[in-house]
Formats: structure tokens, sequence, C-alpha cells
């Protein structure tokens, strides 16, 4: 890879080389040959595909300044060029759209445990660590588990993320000012619940719920620096068996007032729909709850949606929410296998990716994309009867760790694809990458004949290769809104 880096602090910089994206729906686009540029804000502001005739024999900052016929100061452009690099390519940042920051210290733990014991014996007393009254611990506490996490999923090319934190003010206060210091996008959630009756040493009443929930919500929005919103509050009733009417009530309110986005959990465990039934007999069913109580918008993302049915995924659709699919956590705590290509494709829901960390055992997406595929494979190969066959391709899961999880969390036009207009968010894929897993054998070479069909199968094989056999030390780079907030070759 070449990098001539004219200035330390570039103003502009272009990228040239092979880009992979997923603008739509289960399709691929391979951009071989393409120059970006990013301006210092880290917006696009320059893109063209296919120039390998065109820029023979000239400097690319030569070539980018002839189409362009711009000013800016040759020695403040800063070059990125990997396009004689057959084993790298760019990619859009992966938006994790379902994450308990607060869980990171229990991953790997509860294995088979069902959700309602699950949250008993595990999650419900690590997270009152976070509610110490002793504000000096649960401050230091949180401070290690949160930059430890945000450091985790910014190695694993998770550009942005959409946090639970806890019930607790100060501490998720923290959790935003370290996004935002080591530069991630991110959604910040404190999670409202005020009606936990099985475990009531963690819940907090109403009143305080609201007010701790007002404190977070204007402390996040103060944070961010003039130029650029990188840090954003997410409305978060935990879910709805642990919350009042009142809260729902509250919540849906503060939604559509302040112009939040909403995240939540929606029939993840059979049980857990027993007990909403039981709960909110008045509702048609577990999805109506959420919104008879105004919370169901097309910035509302539901994580799992395992168990639902016709009627509630037209509702979905209908209100233009996401389903966060969470498939590690799905099989992890053995909550089911969701017919996500079916919500993709015969509902037309827009479907993302989540970790749920620590339902899911990695704060990866390329884990949450292997397992994605492997469970939609398990669901095929138990509903071979039925006429849609479920299973999912890389482009799709691809699609829903960039570009689906862009759409939910309101941001298809800010991010998940490379674009005019668009912001850097990006990660370089190095599937040679000097501590690689993957052993390369030159073998798929084979396929690059130069026409346009060789070049999509050795593209496509490269990719299920990295998919399948690579993980994070093959995301080398990673940028943030234009920033480098990892660079593994240093
Ligand atoms: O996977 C999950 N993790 C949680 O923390 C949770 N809370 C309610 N429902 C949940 N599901
Ligand atoms: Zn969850």
């Amino acid at each position: 890879m070449v990098e001539k880096i004219a200035a330390e602090e570039a103003d502009y910089t272009l990228y040239y080389g092979t880009f992979v994206h997923t603008p739509t729906l289960g399709k691929l686009e391979i951009l071989k040959h393409t120059l970006i540029g990013v301006d210092k804000s880290g917006t696009i502001d320059f893109m063209k595909q296919d120039i390998h005739n065109e820029i023979q024999g000239v400097d690319i900052i030569a070539f980018y300044k002839q189409q362009t016929e711009r000013t800016v100061d040759t020695s403040q452009i800063k070059v990125v060029d990997i396009s004689n690099e057959p084993l790298k390519f760019f990619l859009p940042g992966f938006i994790d759209t379902h994450i308990h920051a607060s869980q990171y210290p229990n991953l790997g733990v509860g294995l088979g445990c069902p959700l309602l014991e699950w949250l008993n014996e595990y999650t419900f007393p690590l997270e009152s660590s976070f509610t110490d009254n002793n504000r000096e611990g649960k401050l230091a506490f949180a401070r290690d588990v949160y930059s430890r996490v945000i450091k985790k999923t910014l190695v694993c090319g998770t550009t942005c993320a959409s946090y639970f934190a806890t019930i607790d003010a100060d501490t998720t206060r923290l959790l935003a000012d370290l996004c935002l210091e080591a530069g991630q996008r991110a959604f910040v959630g404190k999670v409202c619940m005020d009606d936990n009756s099985v475990y009531p040493e963690y819940q907090e009443d109403y009143d305080t719920c609201v007010k701790s929930m007002e404190e977070v919500n204007s402390h996040i929005e103060s944070i961010n620096p003039k130029s650029e919103v990188l840090v954003k509050p997410i409305v978060t009733p935990r879910f709805a068996p642990v919350c009042s009417r009142k809260l729902l009530s509250y919540l849906g309110n503060l939604a559509a007032e302040k112009s939040l986005p909403v995240q939540t959990h929606l029939s993840e465990n059979t049980k857990e729909i027993e007990l909403v039934r039981t709960l909110f007999p008045e509702c048609k069913n577990y999805t109506s709850v959420y919104d008879d109580y105004n919370l169901l918008k097309d910035t509302t993302i539901l994580a799992h949606g395992i168990h639902l049915d016709n009627d509630e995924c037209n509702l979905i659709r209908k209100k233009g929410s996401t389903i966060a699919h969470c498939p590690m956590s799905n099989s992890f705590i053995s909550s089911g296998e969701s017919p996500v290509k079916k919500y993709l494709y015969e509902y037309k829901i827009n479907v993302s990716l989540g970790t749920d960390v620590s339902g899911g055992f990695k704060p990866s997406i390329l884990e949450t994309i292997k397992h994605s595929i492997l469970a939609s494979q398990h669901l095929h190969m138990h509903t071979k009867h039925e006429s849609f066959d479920p299973r999912l391709t890389v482009a799709d899961t691809i699609y829903m760790a960039t570009m689906g999880g862009a759409i939910g969390i309101g941001l298809q036009n800010v991010v998940g694809s490379f674009a005019v207009g668009k912001k850097w968010d990006t990660q370089l894929i190095e599937v040679d990458s000097s501590d690689s897993n993957i052993d390369i054998f030159g073998w798929n070479e084979r396929f690059l004949d130069g026409t346009k069909d060789s070049i999509i199968k050795y593209y496509t094989n490269l990719l299920n290769i990295w998919v399948f056999t690579g993980d994070d030390r093959n995301c080398t780079k990673v940028w943030c809104n234009g920033r480098k907030v990892i660079d593994k070759s240093k």
C-alpha cells in the first residue's frame, strides 16, 4: 500500500483503489480503480469510478486537480493508494445497531440460559454495579468497561454503534464522553425501566427516571463540537415487561417532541412474549404495545424480533421501523432462529445487525455476519418444506451491517455506503494484513483476466474468504467522520 502523506494533518485526502459496498439490498457493488476525495470535514466531495486507463502515467493529485479544477494546495493533499493491491479494499464502516456497552464484562457467560433467567442471573447484577452510591467507584468501573468496549468495537471496524448503557445517569454521560473522545459515531441510550418487580434492586422510580433521562440527553446534546455531531441520545425503554404505562407514554412523547430515535427489545423469547401478553392484555400483540405508546417510528430499532406474526410484521413495515438482527445472541441464549430473509424480501422490513453484547459473545459485526449466515442455513435445514428460502447471502449481510444499519438509525444520507455528500466512515480490509490468520494461495487470482465478470467472481470469492476465515486482524485502518481512529500499521 502506498500512503503518501503530504502533511501531518491534511486538508484533503484522496483514496484510490477498490471499494466494496451495498447501496441496495442484496447487490454487492465492486468499484475498481475508483478515486474518492474527502475534505477536512470528513465529507466525500469527489468520486470517480473506473479511472484506470485515464490515470495511466498521471500523478493521482494531478489527475484530481485536472478533473475538478480545484485549487487545493498540493502540499495539503494526502494520498492513500491501494490500487495495486488485489487483497485490499475499502468497505463502509460497520454499524452495530444493538450493543449493551455495560454488559461487556459478561462476554461468554450464560450459555443456554433463557432470556428471563439470564437477565436475573447475570445481567441485572452486572448492570447494578454501575449504580453504586460510591460515585468515584462506579465512574472508575464504568470508565474501564466503556473505554474497552469502544476500543474493541473500533478495532473490529464498527464506526457507529447504538449503545444501551444502564439506568445510571452519571456513567451514561461518561459513555457519551468516551465515544466522543475516541471519535466513534454513537447513539447513547440511558436505559429506562421503572417496573422491575422480579429484580427490584435494579430499577428507578418514574420521577427519577424522567429526571436522569433529561439530564443525560441534554448533556449529550451539549458535548459535540460545533462542527460535527458524532454522539447523539437515543430513547431507550429496556423492554415492555419492565416499563410502566406511564413511562412508555412519557418516552413516546419525548421521542416525538425532540425527534429522537428509539431503541428497545421485541419478541426475543417465547416466555417473554407470554409475559407481555399478561402484562398488557389490552394491546393486540407485543409490537402494538410499542405502537400504542408512540414508540414505533422510522428511527426505531427493535432488537431481535424473532417470533413475530403476520400482523406484527405488517405493522413494523408500515411504521418503517428496523429489526436489529442479533444471531450470535439468539444462538447463545437459545432464543431462536429469526426469519430475517423473509422480513427483508417478503415484508420489506429494514433489517440491521447487532452484536447484542453480552447475549452475543463477541463485539464484532464481522462475527455477527458469520452467525447470521449460519443461522439462516440452519433455518433452511428444518423448514425445507416451506416455499420461502430463508438463506442469507454475503451481500445480504454486508447490506444489513452497513446500509441497513444506517437506515435504522436515520443516517442513510450520511453513512452506510460510498457516495458524494456522505461522511467518510470507512474501514480498510487487508486480507493479507501482516498478522492475518488467512492463508493466501493465489488460487483465486486465476479468475482475474481483466473482464468485468472475472472481477466480480474474484471479489465475490475474496469477500467469502474474508467473511468466513478472516477476523478483526484484517481490519487495519478505521476512519470515523474522516478522522483516522484506528491504524494498526503504527
Ligand atoms: O438480549 C437481551 N439483552 C438484554 O439486556 C435485555 N433486556 C431485555 N431484553 C433483553 N434482551
Ligand atoms: Zn439486547
